[in-house]
């Protein structure tokens, strides 16, 4: 019985040091700690009661029997004592177990109803979020209505917005045949302009010098007259004023710049996009500016009738697409040199008429009757794409034109340059189609032999040979206008494109159906007056020629 109190006692001091968490987890395993002890308690109680007194036997006994029950009785009494103390003992023990039992219950029992008030207060908290997503699911309901709404009137509004822009697309489509109407009636005008305006026409351009040994050169208010005053002896001895007055479609005063050139030549550029074959000349002197006249300059503002003229087909052909027109350039690139033809587009290894061999391609020039277009054999033709790339084409070609010394410019360029656009046009609503050619042409120094001739060996027959070739071209040239200006209406008379590839060149771009313009060029220097009264009487020439009516390719499906 004593034993099992100690298990007890070892037992308590554990359970009052264990943590709440614990406590309660021992609960959750129906093991309170206070039915455990009761349990025992009450078992060591009941187990541990003293034994019944046994009844004392009458006084019959003798003594010696007597004194060994009063013996025995004292035994009895001092082990009941002493169990009794036991017991004391024990239930003290059971009551501090209790004592500790109902202080850790009571503990247990804080932590509960301290648990139980964290809850409510969650619950609280709870209880309002509820609320506050209540009230936003509330505004929410109401937003999601307005949208419905406005969709509902959006949707209205597209359905009227719809019918307007089928209303604007009919407009539209009626406007676009309007105008592919009166595209065509501009066209018309345009070139009915241009023939009133003369097929072959002459401007003159003046370059700007600073050298104070000037040409007594005047112009007139209206801008077509030059007037130019040398002096002479005469046979007498006497010194003579000779006026040289000459007029033109347009003189150009040293001042003008490539744009107020270009305003003038654009109307002629416009006619290529239209089928018509426009050639367009820089006629002069050395040094006179024709390059910077055709090529110009690589600033916007210097830059000359090539790429101005490019550009402006460019921006017509975009602006013609939307009246039905698609547009297909091509570009060609050539010299004659002393009669030669070289192609200032073949790739770099191909050879020069200066370093032909044998192996060199052939470039002939051949004609289509029939169609009246002008084809050279080998010559490399490449897709325009943009006024940029035909601005670096001319300026890869720049390097491989033959450039020599002469007296008269250091860096002359003594060969013809010819730029040639084919503008290919097709009108898929109408059908119609248009062929154009825009040839630019750059001519060489027009100076006489006496002038620029350094000798009649070695490079100066070179320069010999060039002059003669360019001032034979140039006089063919002069004479192919003036037969065509000659030639009578039912056309007998003989023109002789073939007295020089320029000529025979542009042959389909010189006659009844082409447009030319020449561009004089003039150096204003006195001591080039000569060359410049030469230039001014050879251009006179040509502006007196009048072409027959131009026909454009025009031609509908
Ligand atoms: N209108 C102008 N404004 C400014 N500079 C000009 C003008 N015309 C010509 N020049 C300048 O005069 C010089 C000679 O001009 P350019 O080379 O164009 O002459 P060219 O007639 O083409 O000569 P060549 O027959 O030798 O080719 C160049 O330096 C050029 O820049």
């Amino acid at each position: 019985m004593a034993s099992r109190l100690p298990r007890y006692r070892s037992s308590s001091p554990e359970r009052t040091l264990m943590a709440p968490a614990l406590k309660r987890k021992a609960q959750d395993q129906n093991d309170p700690p206070v039915r455990k002890i009761h349990k025992p308690l009450s078992k060591s109680i009941t187990s541990t009661a003293p034994k019944p007194l046994t009844k004392p036997r009458p006084p019959t006994l003798t003594a010696g029997t007597r004194a060994t029950q009063i013996s025995d009785l004292t035994k009895q009494l001092g082990e009941a004592k002493s169990q009794a103390r036991e017991h004391i003992h024990a239930l003290n023990l059971a009551n501090d177990e209790i004592a500790t039992l109902k202080r850790t219950h009571s503990m247990q029992v804080s932590e509960l109803e301290y648990d139980i008030r964290k809850g409510q207060l969650q619950v609280e908290e709870l209880d309002q979020d509820l609320q506050l997503a209540r009230t936003e699911v509330q505004k929410l309901r109401e937003n999601v209505n307005q949208l419905t709404s406005t969709g509902q009137d959006m949707q209205q509004q597209l359905s009227n917005d719809a019918e307007v822009i089928a209303a604007l697309r009919a407009e539209v489509e009626a406007l676009k045949s309007e105008a592919i109407d009166a595209e065509s009636v501009r066209r018309q005008l345009h070139n009915t302009i241009q023939e009133l305006k003369g097929n072959i026409r002459v401007f003159c351009r003046v370059r700007p010098d600073p050298s104070p040994e000037l040409a007594n050169v005047s112009y007139s208010k209206e801008k077509r007259d030059i007037v130019v005053t040398s002096t002479s002896e005469s046979a007498t001895g006497q010194q003579r004023k000779d006026v040289h007055s000459f007029t033109f479609d347009r003189v150009f005063e040293p001042h003008a710049t490539q744009a107020e050139v270009f305003e003038e030549v654009s109307q002629l550029a416009q006619s290529c996009t239209d089928g018509y074959n426009v050639c367009i000349f820089a006629y002069g002197q050395t040094g006179s500016g024709k390059s910077f006249t055709m090529e110009g300059g690589q600033t916007e503002e210097t830059a000359g009738m090539i790429p101005r003229a490019v550009d402006q087909v460019f921006r017509v052909t975009n602006d013609l697409k939307s009246r039905g027109w698609e547009y297909t350039l091509e570009g060609q690139f050539l010299e004659i040199y002393n009669e030669t033809i070289n192609d200032l587009l073949a790739s770099s290894s191909s050879a020069t008429s200066t370093s032909s061999t044998s192996s060199s391609p052939q470039y002939n020039i051949k004609h289509d009757p029939q169609t009246r277009t002008t084809t050279v054999t080998n010559l490399t033709s490449v897709p325009l794409t943009s006024p940029a790339h035909v601005r670096s084409l001319l300026l890869r070609s720049q390097s491989r034109r033959s450039v020599a010394s002469t007296l008269m410019n250091e860096h002359s360029s003594r060969s013809h340059s010819v730029f040639r656009v084919k503008i290919e046009g097709v009108n898929e609503t109408n059908g119609e189609r248009c062929v154009g050619w825009l040839n630019l042409v750059d001519l060489a120094g027009s100076e006489r032999l006496n002038v620029s001739f350094a000798g009649s060996v070695g490079p100066g027959a070179e320069r010999l040979k060039e002059t003669q070739n360019i001032n034979k071209s140039l006089s063919s040239l002069g004479d192919v206008i003036s037969a065509l200006g000659e030639k009578g209406a039912n056309g007998e008379k003989h023109v002789p494109y073939r007295n020089s590839k320029l000529t025979y060149l542009l042959q389909y771009s010189l006659s009844g159906s082409s447009k030319t313009l020449m561009i004089l060029n003039l150096s204003p220097l006195a001591a080039h007056l000569n060359e410049s009264l030469n230039s001014l009487r050879f251009a006179t020439k040509v502006n007196n020629t009048t072409i027959g009516t131009a026909k454009s390719s025009k031609q509908s499906r």
